[in-house]
């Protein structure tokens, strides 16, 4: 999407039919590394092409590995099983799986890889991540805390055993997890702080690694052990991607529609899917909500709780503040531009006032994105209800769902562009 603005004009009627989001962006992207770390053929198909998988994708090509695409979701990945070091840096754009993962994944490589993002991507942390890896012997620096990192891999870990703090991204352990079973011992990850954010993302990683042939266990709530057997091509079908759900639910309960998206809530595996319940509580959601299972889904909800009968507290978000933007800042800007008071930050919580006589207004804004895919898609929401909502950088959405407003549009949603 080119355009520079988009206004969306509020259909007036409830939305209703079928739309199915596009494949998870975490699982395609942890497919694509392990199908990469696997010697010989996998194919894998439901799987989201967007700029993160692209960038993903790009990245495996740069160091020896074919990825083919036959059709519009299926990748067929043929690897020797080794990411040979790349001739120029990895450019992973705004991708936080694929550079979070990579660095753990290239750190047991061969050679010099430079990992390396756009600018958003330099200002979001990975210093425990790099941490984690130099208490394991391996040569790598991130000046910045932030990429660009720098590794100069010898294809060994010099301990078997790392502790690592989760608190600002559950994808630091993520990383090391998926990176250890490629190693020569049997290896132990240790969690830091009491407890991770999103554990919920832990999980699918584990899933994502038995289906390539990893044997994991769990000793304790916060440690995990790696067997060292590498990985084993095989053809894997990735779900729908659960965030991208919650764009659709969303638009259904607010317009009192009825949208089939093809599959049943329950039947989701990402953790997002537990927003479901939330948003169909919609308008009587809670007054508070804890967002630490559910991160993703938070700039979908809170944008409904505009709506909402009563106002609701966020709590559990302060890791918003790290993500593609500050998302507990874009949306009590963009809230509160859409009408002065609606939001307010307490610390690291959002509460939103909600105001149910909001729909059917015109209050005309204009919601800066700042370069979020979850911030356009979400306030495309209010713009279902209120009169003159105008989202700039609409086609930030490419970074996980580039067919959204084509989806909207399917759904009888009209746009005027600026
Ligand atoms: O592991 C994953 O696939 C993800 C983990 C979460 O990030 P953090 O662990 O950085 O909170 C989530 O926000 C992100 O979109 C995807
Ligand atoms: C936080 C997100 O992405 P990532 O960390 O994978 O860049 C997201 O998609 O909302």
């Amino acid at each position: 999407m080119k355009t520079e603005k988009l206004t969306i004009l509020p259909p007036g009627r409830p939305l209703s039919g079928r739309v199915s989001p596009p494949g998870s962006k975490s699982i395609t992207n942890r497919a694509l590394l392990l199908a990469g770390l696997a010697k010989g053929t996998s194919r894998l198909t439901g799987a989201l092409k967007s700029d993160d998988t692209r960038y993903m994708a790009e990245a495996l090509r740069a160091m020896g590995v074919s990825v083919d695409e036959p059709d519009a979701t299926t990748f067929v990945v043929t690897s020797s099983g080794e990411l040979t070091a790349p001739a120029a840096p990895l450019f992973l754009g705004n991708a936080g799986t694929a550079t979070r993962f990579l660095t753990a994944a290239l750190a047991l490589g061969h050679g010099r890889y430079v990992v390396d993002g756009d600018e958003h991507m330099r200002k979001r942390p990975i210093k425990p991540l790099v941490e984690a890896l130099q208490s394991l012997g391996v040569t790598i620096e991130a000046p910045t805390g932030c990429p660009p990192v720098t590794i100069d891999a010898t294809g060994a870990f010099k301990s078997n055993r790392v502790v690592i703090d989760a608190g600002l991204s559950s994808q630091y352990v993520s990383a090391l997890q998926m990176a250890a079973a490629c190693g020569s011992e049997p290896f132990t990850i240790e969690l830091a702080g009491a407890d991770i954010g999103a554990r919920g993302y832990i999980d699918l990683t584990l899933a994502a690694m038995r289906a390539f042939g990893a044997k994991v266990s769990q000793p304790t709530a916060a440690s995990w052990q790696i067997e060292p057997t590498g990985y084993t091509a095989t053809d894997f079908h990735i779900e729908p991607d659960a965030s991208a759900a919650t764009y659709l639910w969303g638009a259904e309960v607010l317009t009192g529609g009825s949208i089939d998206i093809g599959t049943p809530s329950d039947q989701f595996t990402q953790p997002d899917a537990k927003a479901h319940d939330v948003i169909a509580a919609f308008p009587h959601m809670p007054a508070v909500i804890d967002g630490s299972q559910m991160q993703d889904a938070i700039p979908t909800i809170a944008v409904l709780a505009a709506f909402n009968e009563t106002p609701v507290r966020f709590v559990g978000i302060a890791n918003l503040r790290v993500k593609e933007c500050d998302r507990i800042r874009a949306l009590s800007t963009g809230l509160n531009n859409i009408r002065p008071g609606l939001a307010v930050e307490e610390g690291d919580d959002l509460i939103v006032h909600s105001d149910p006589s909001l729909a059917g207004q015109s209050l005309a804004a204009e919601i800066d994105s700042f370069a979020d895919h979850r911030i356009a898609m979400s306030f495309a929401l209010a713009g279902l209800m209120i009169h003159d909502i105008t989202i700039l950088d609409p086609g930030c959405v490419a970074k996980t769902y580039p067919g959204y407003w084509d989806a909207l549009a399917s759904l009888g949603v009209r746009f005027s562009q600026g």
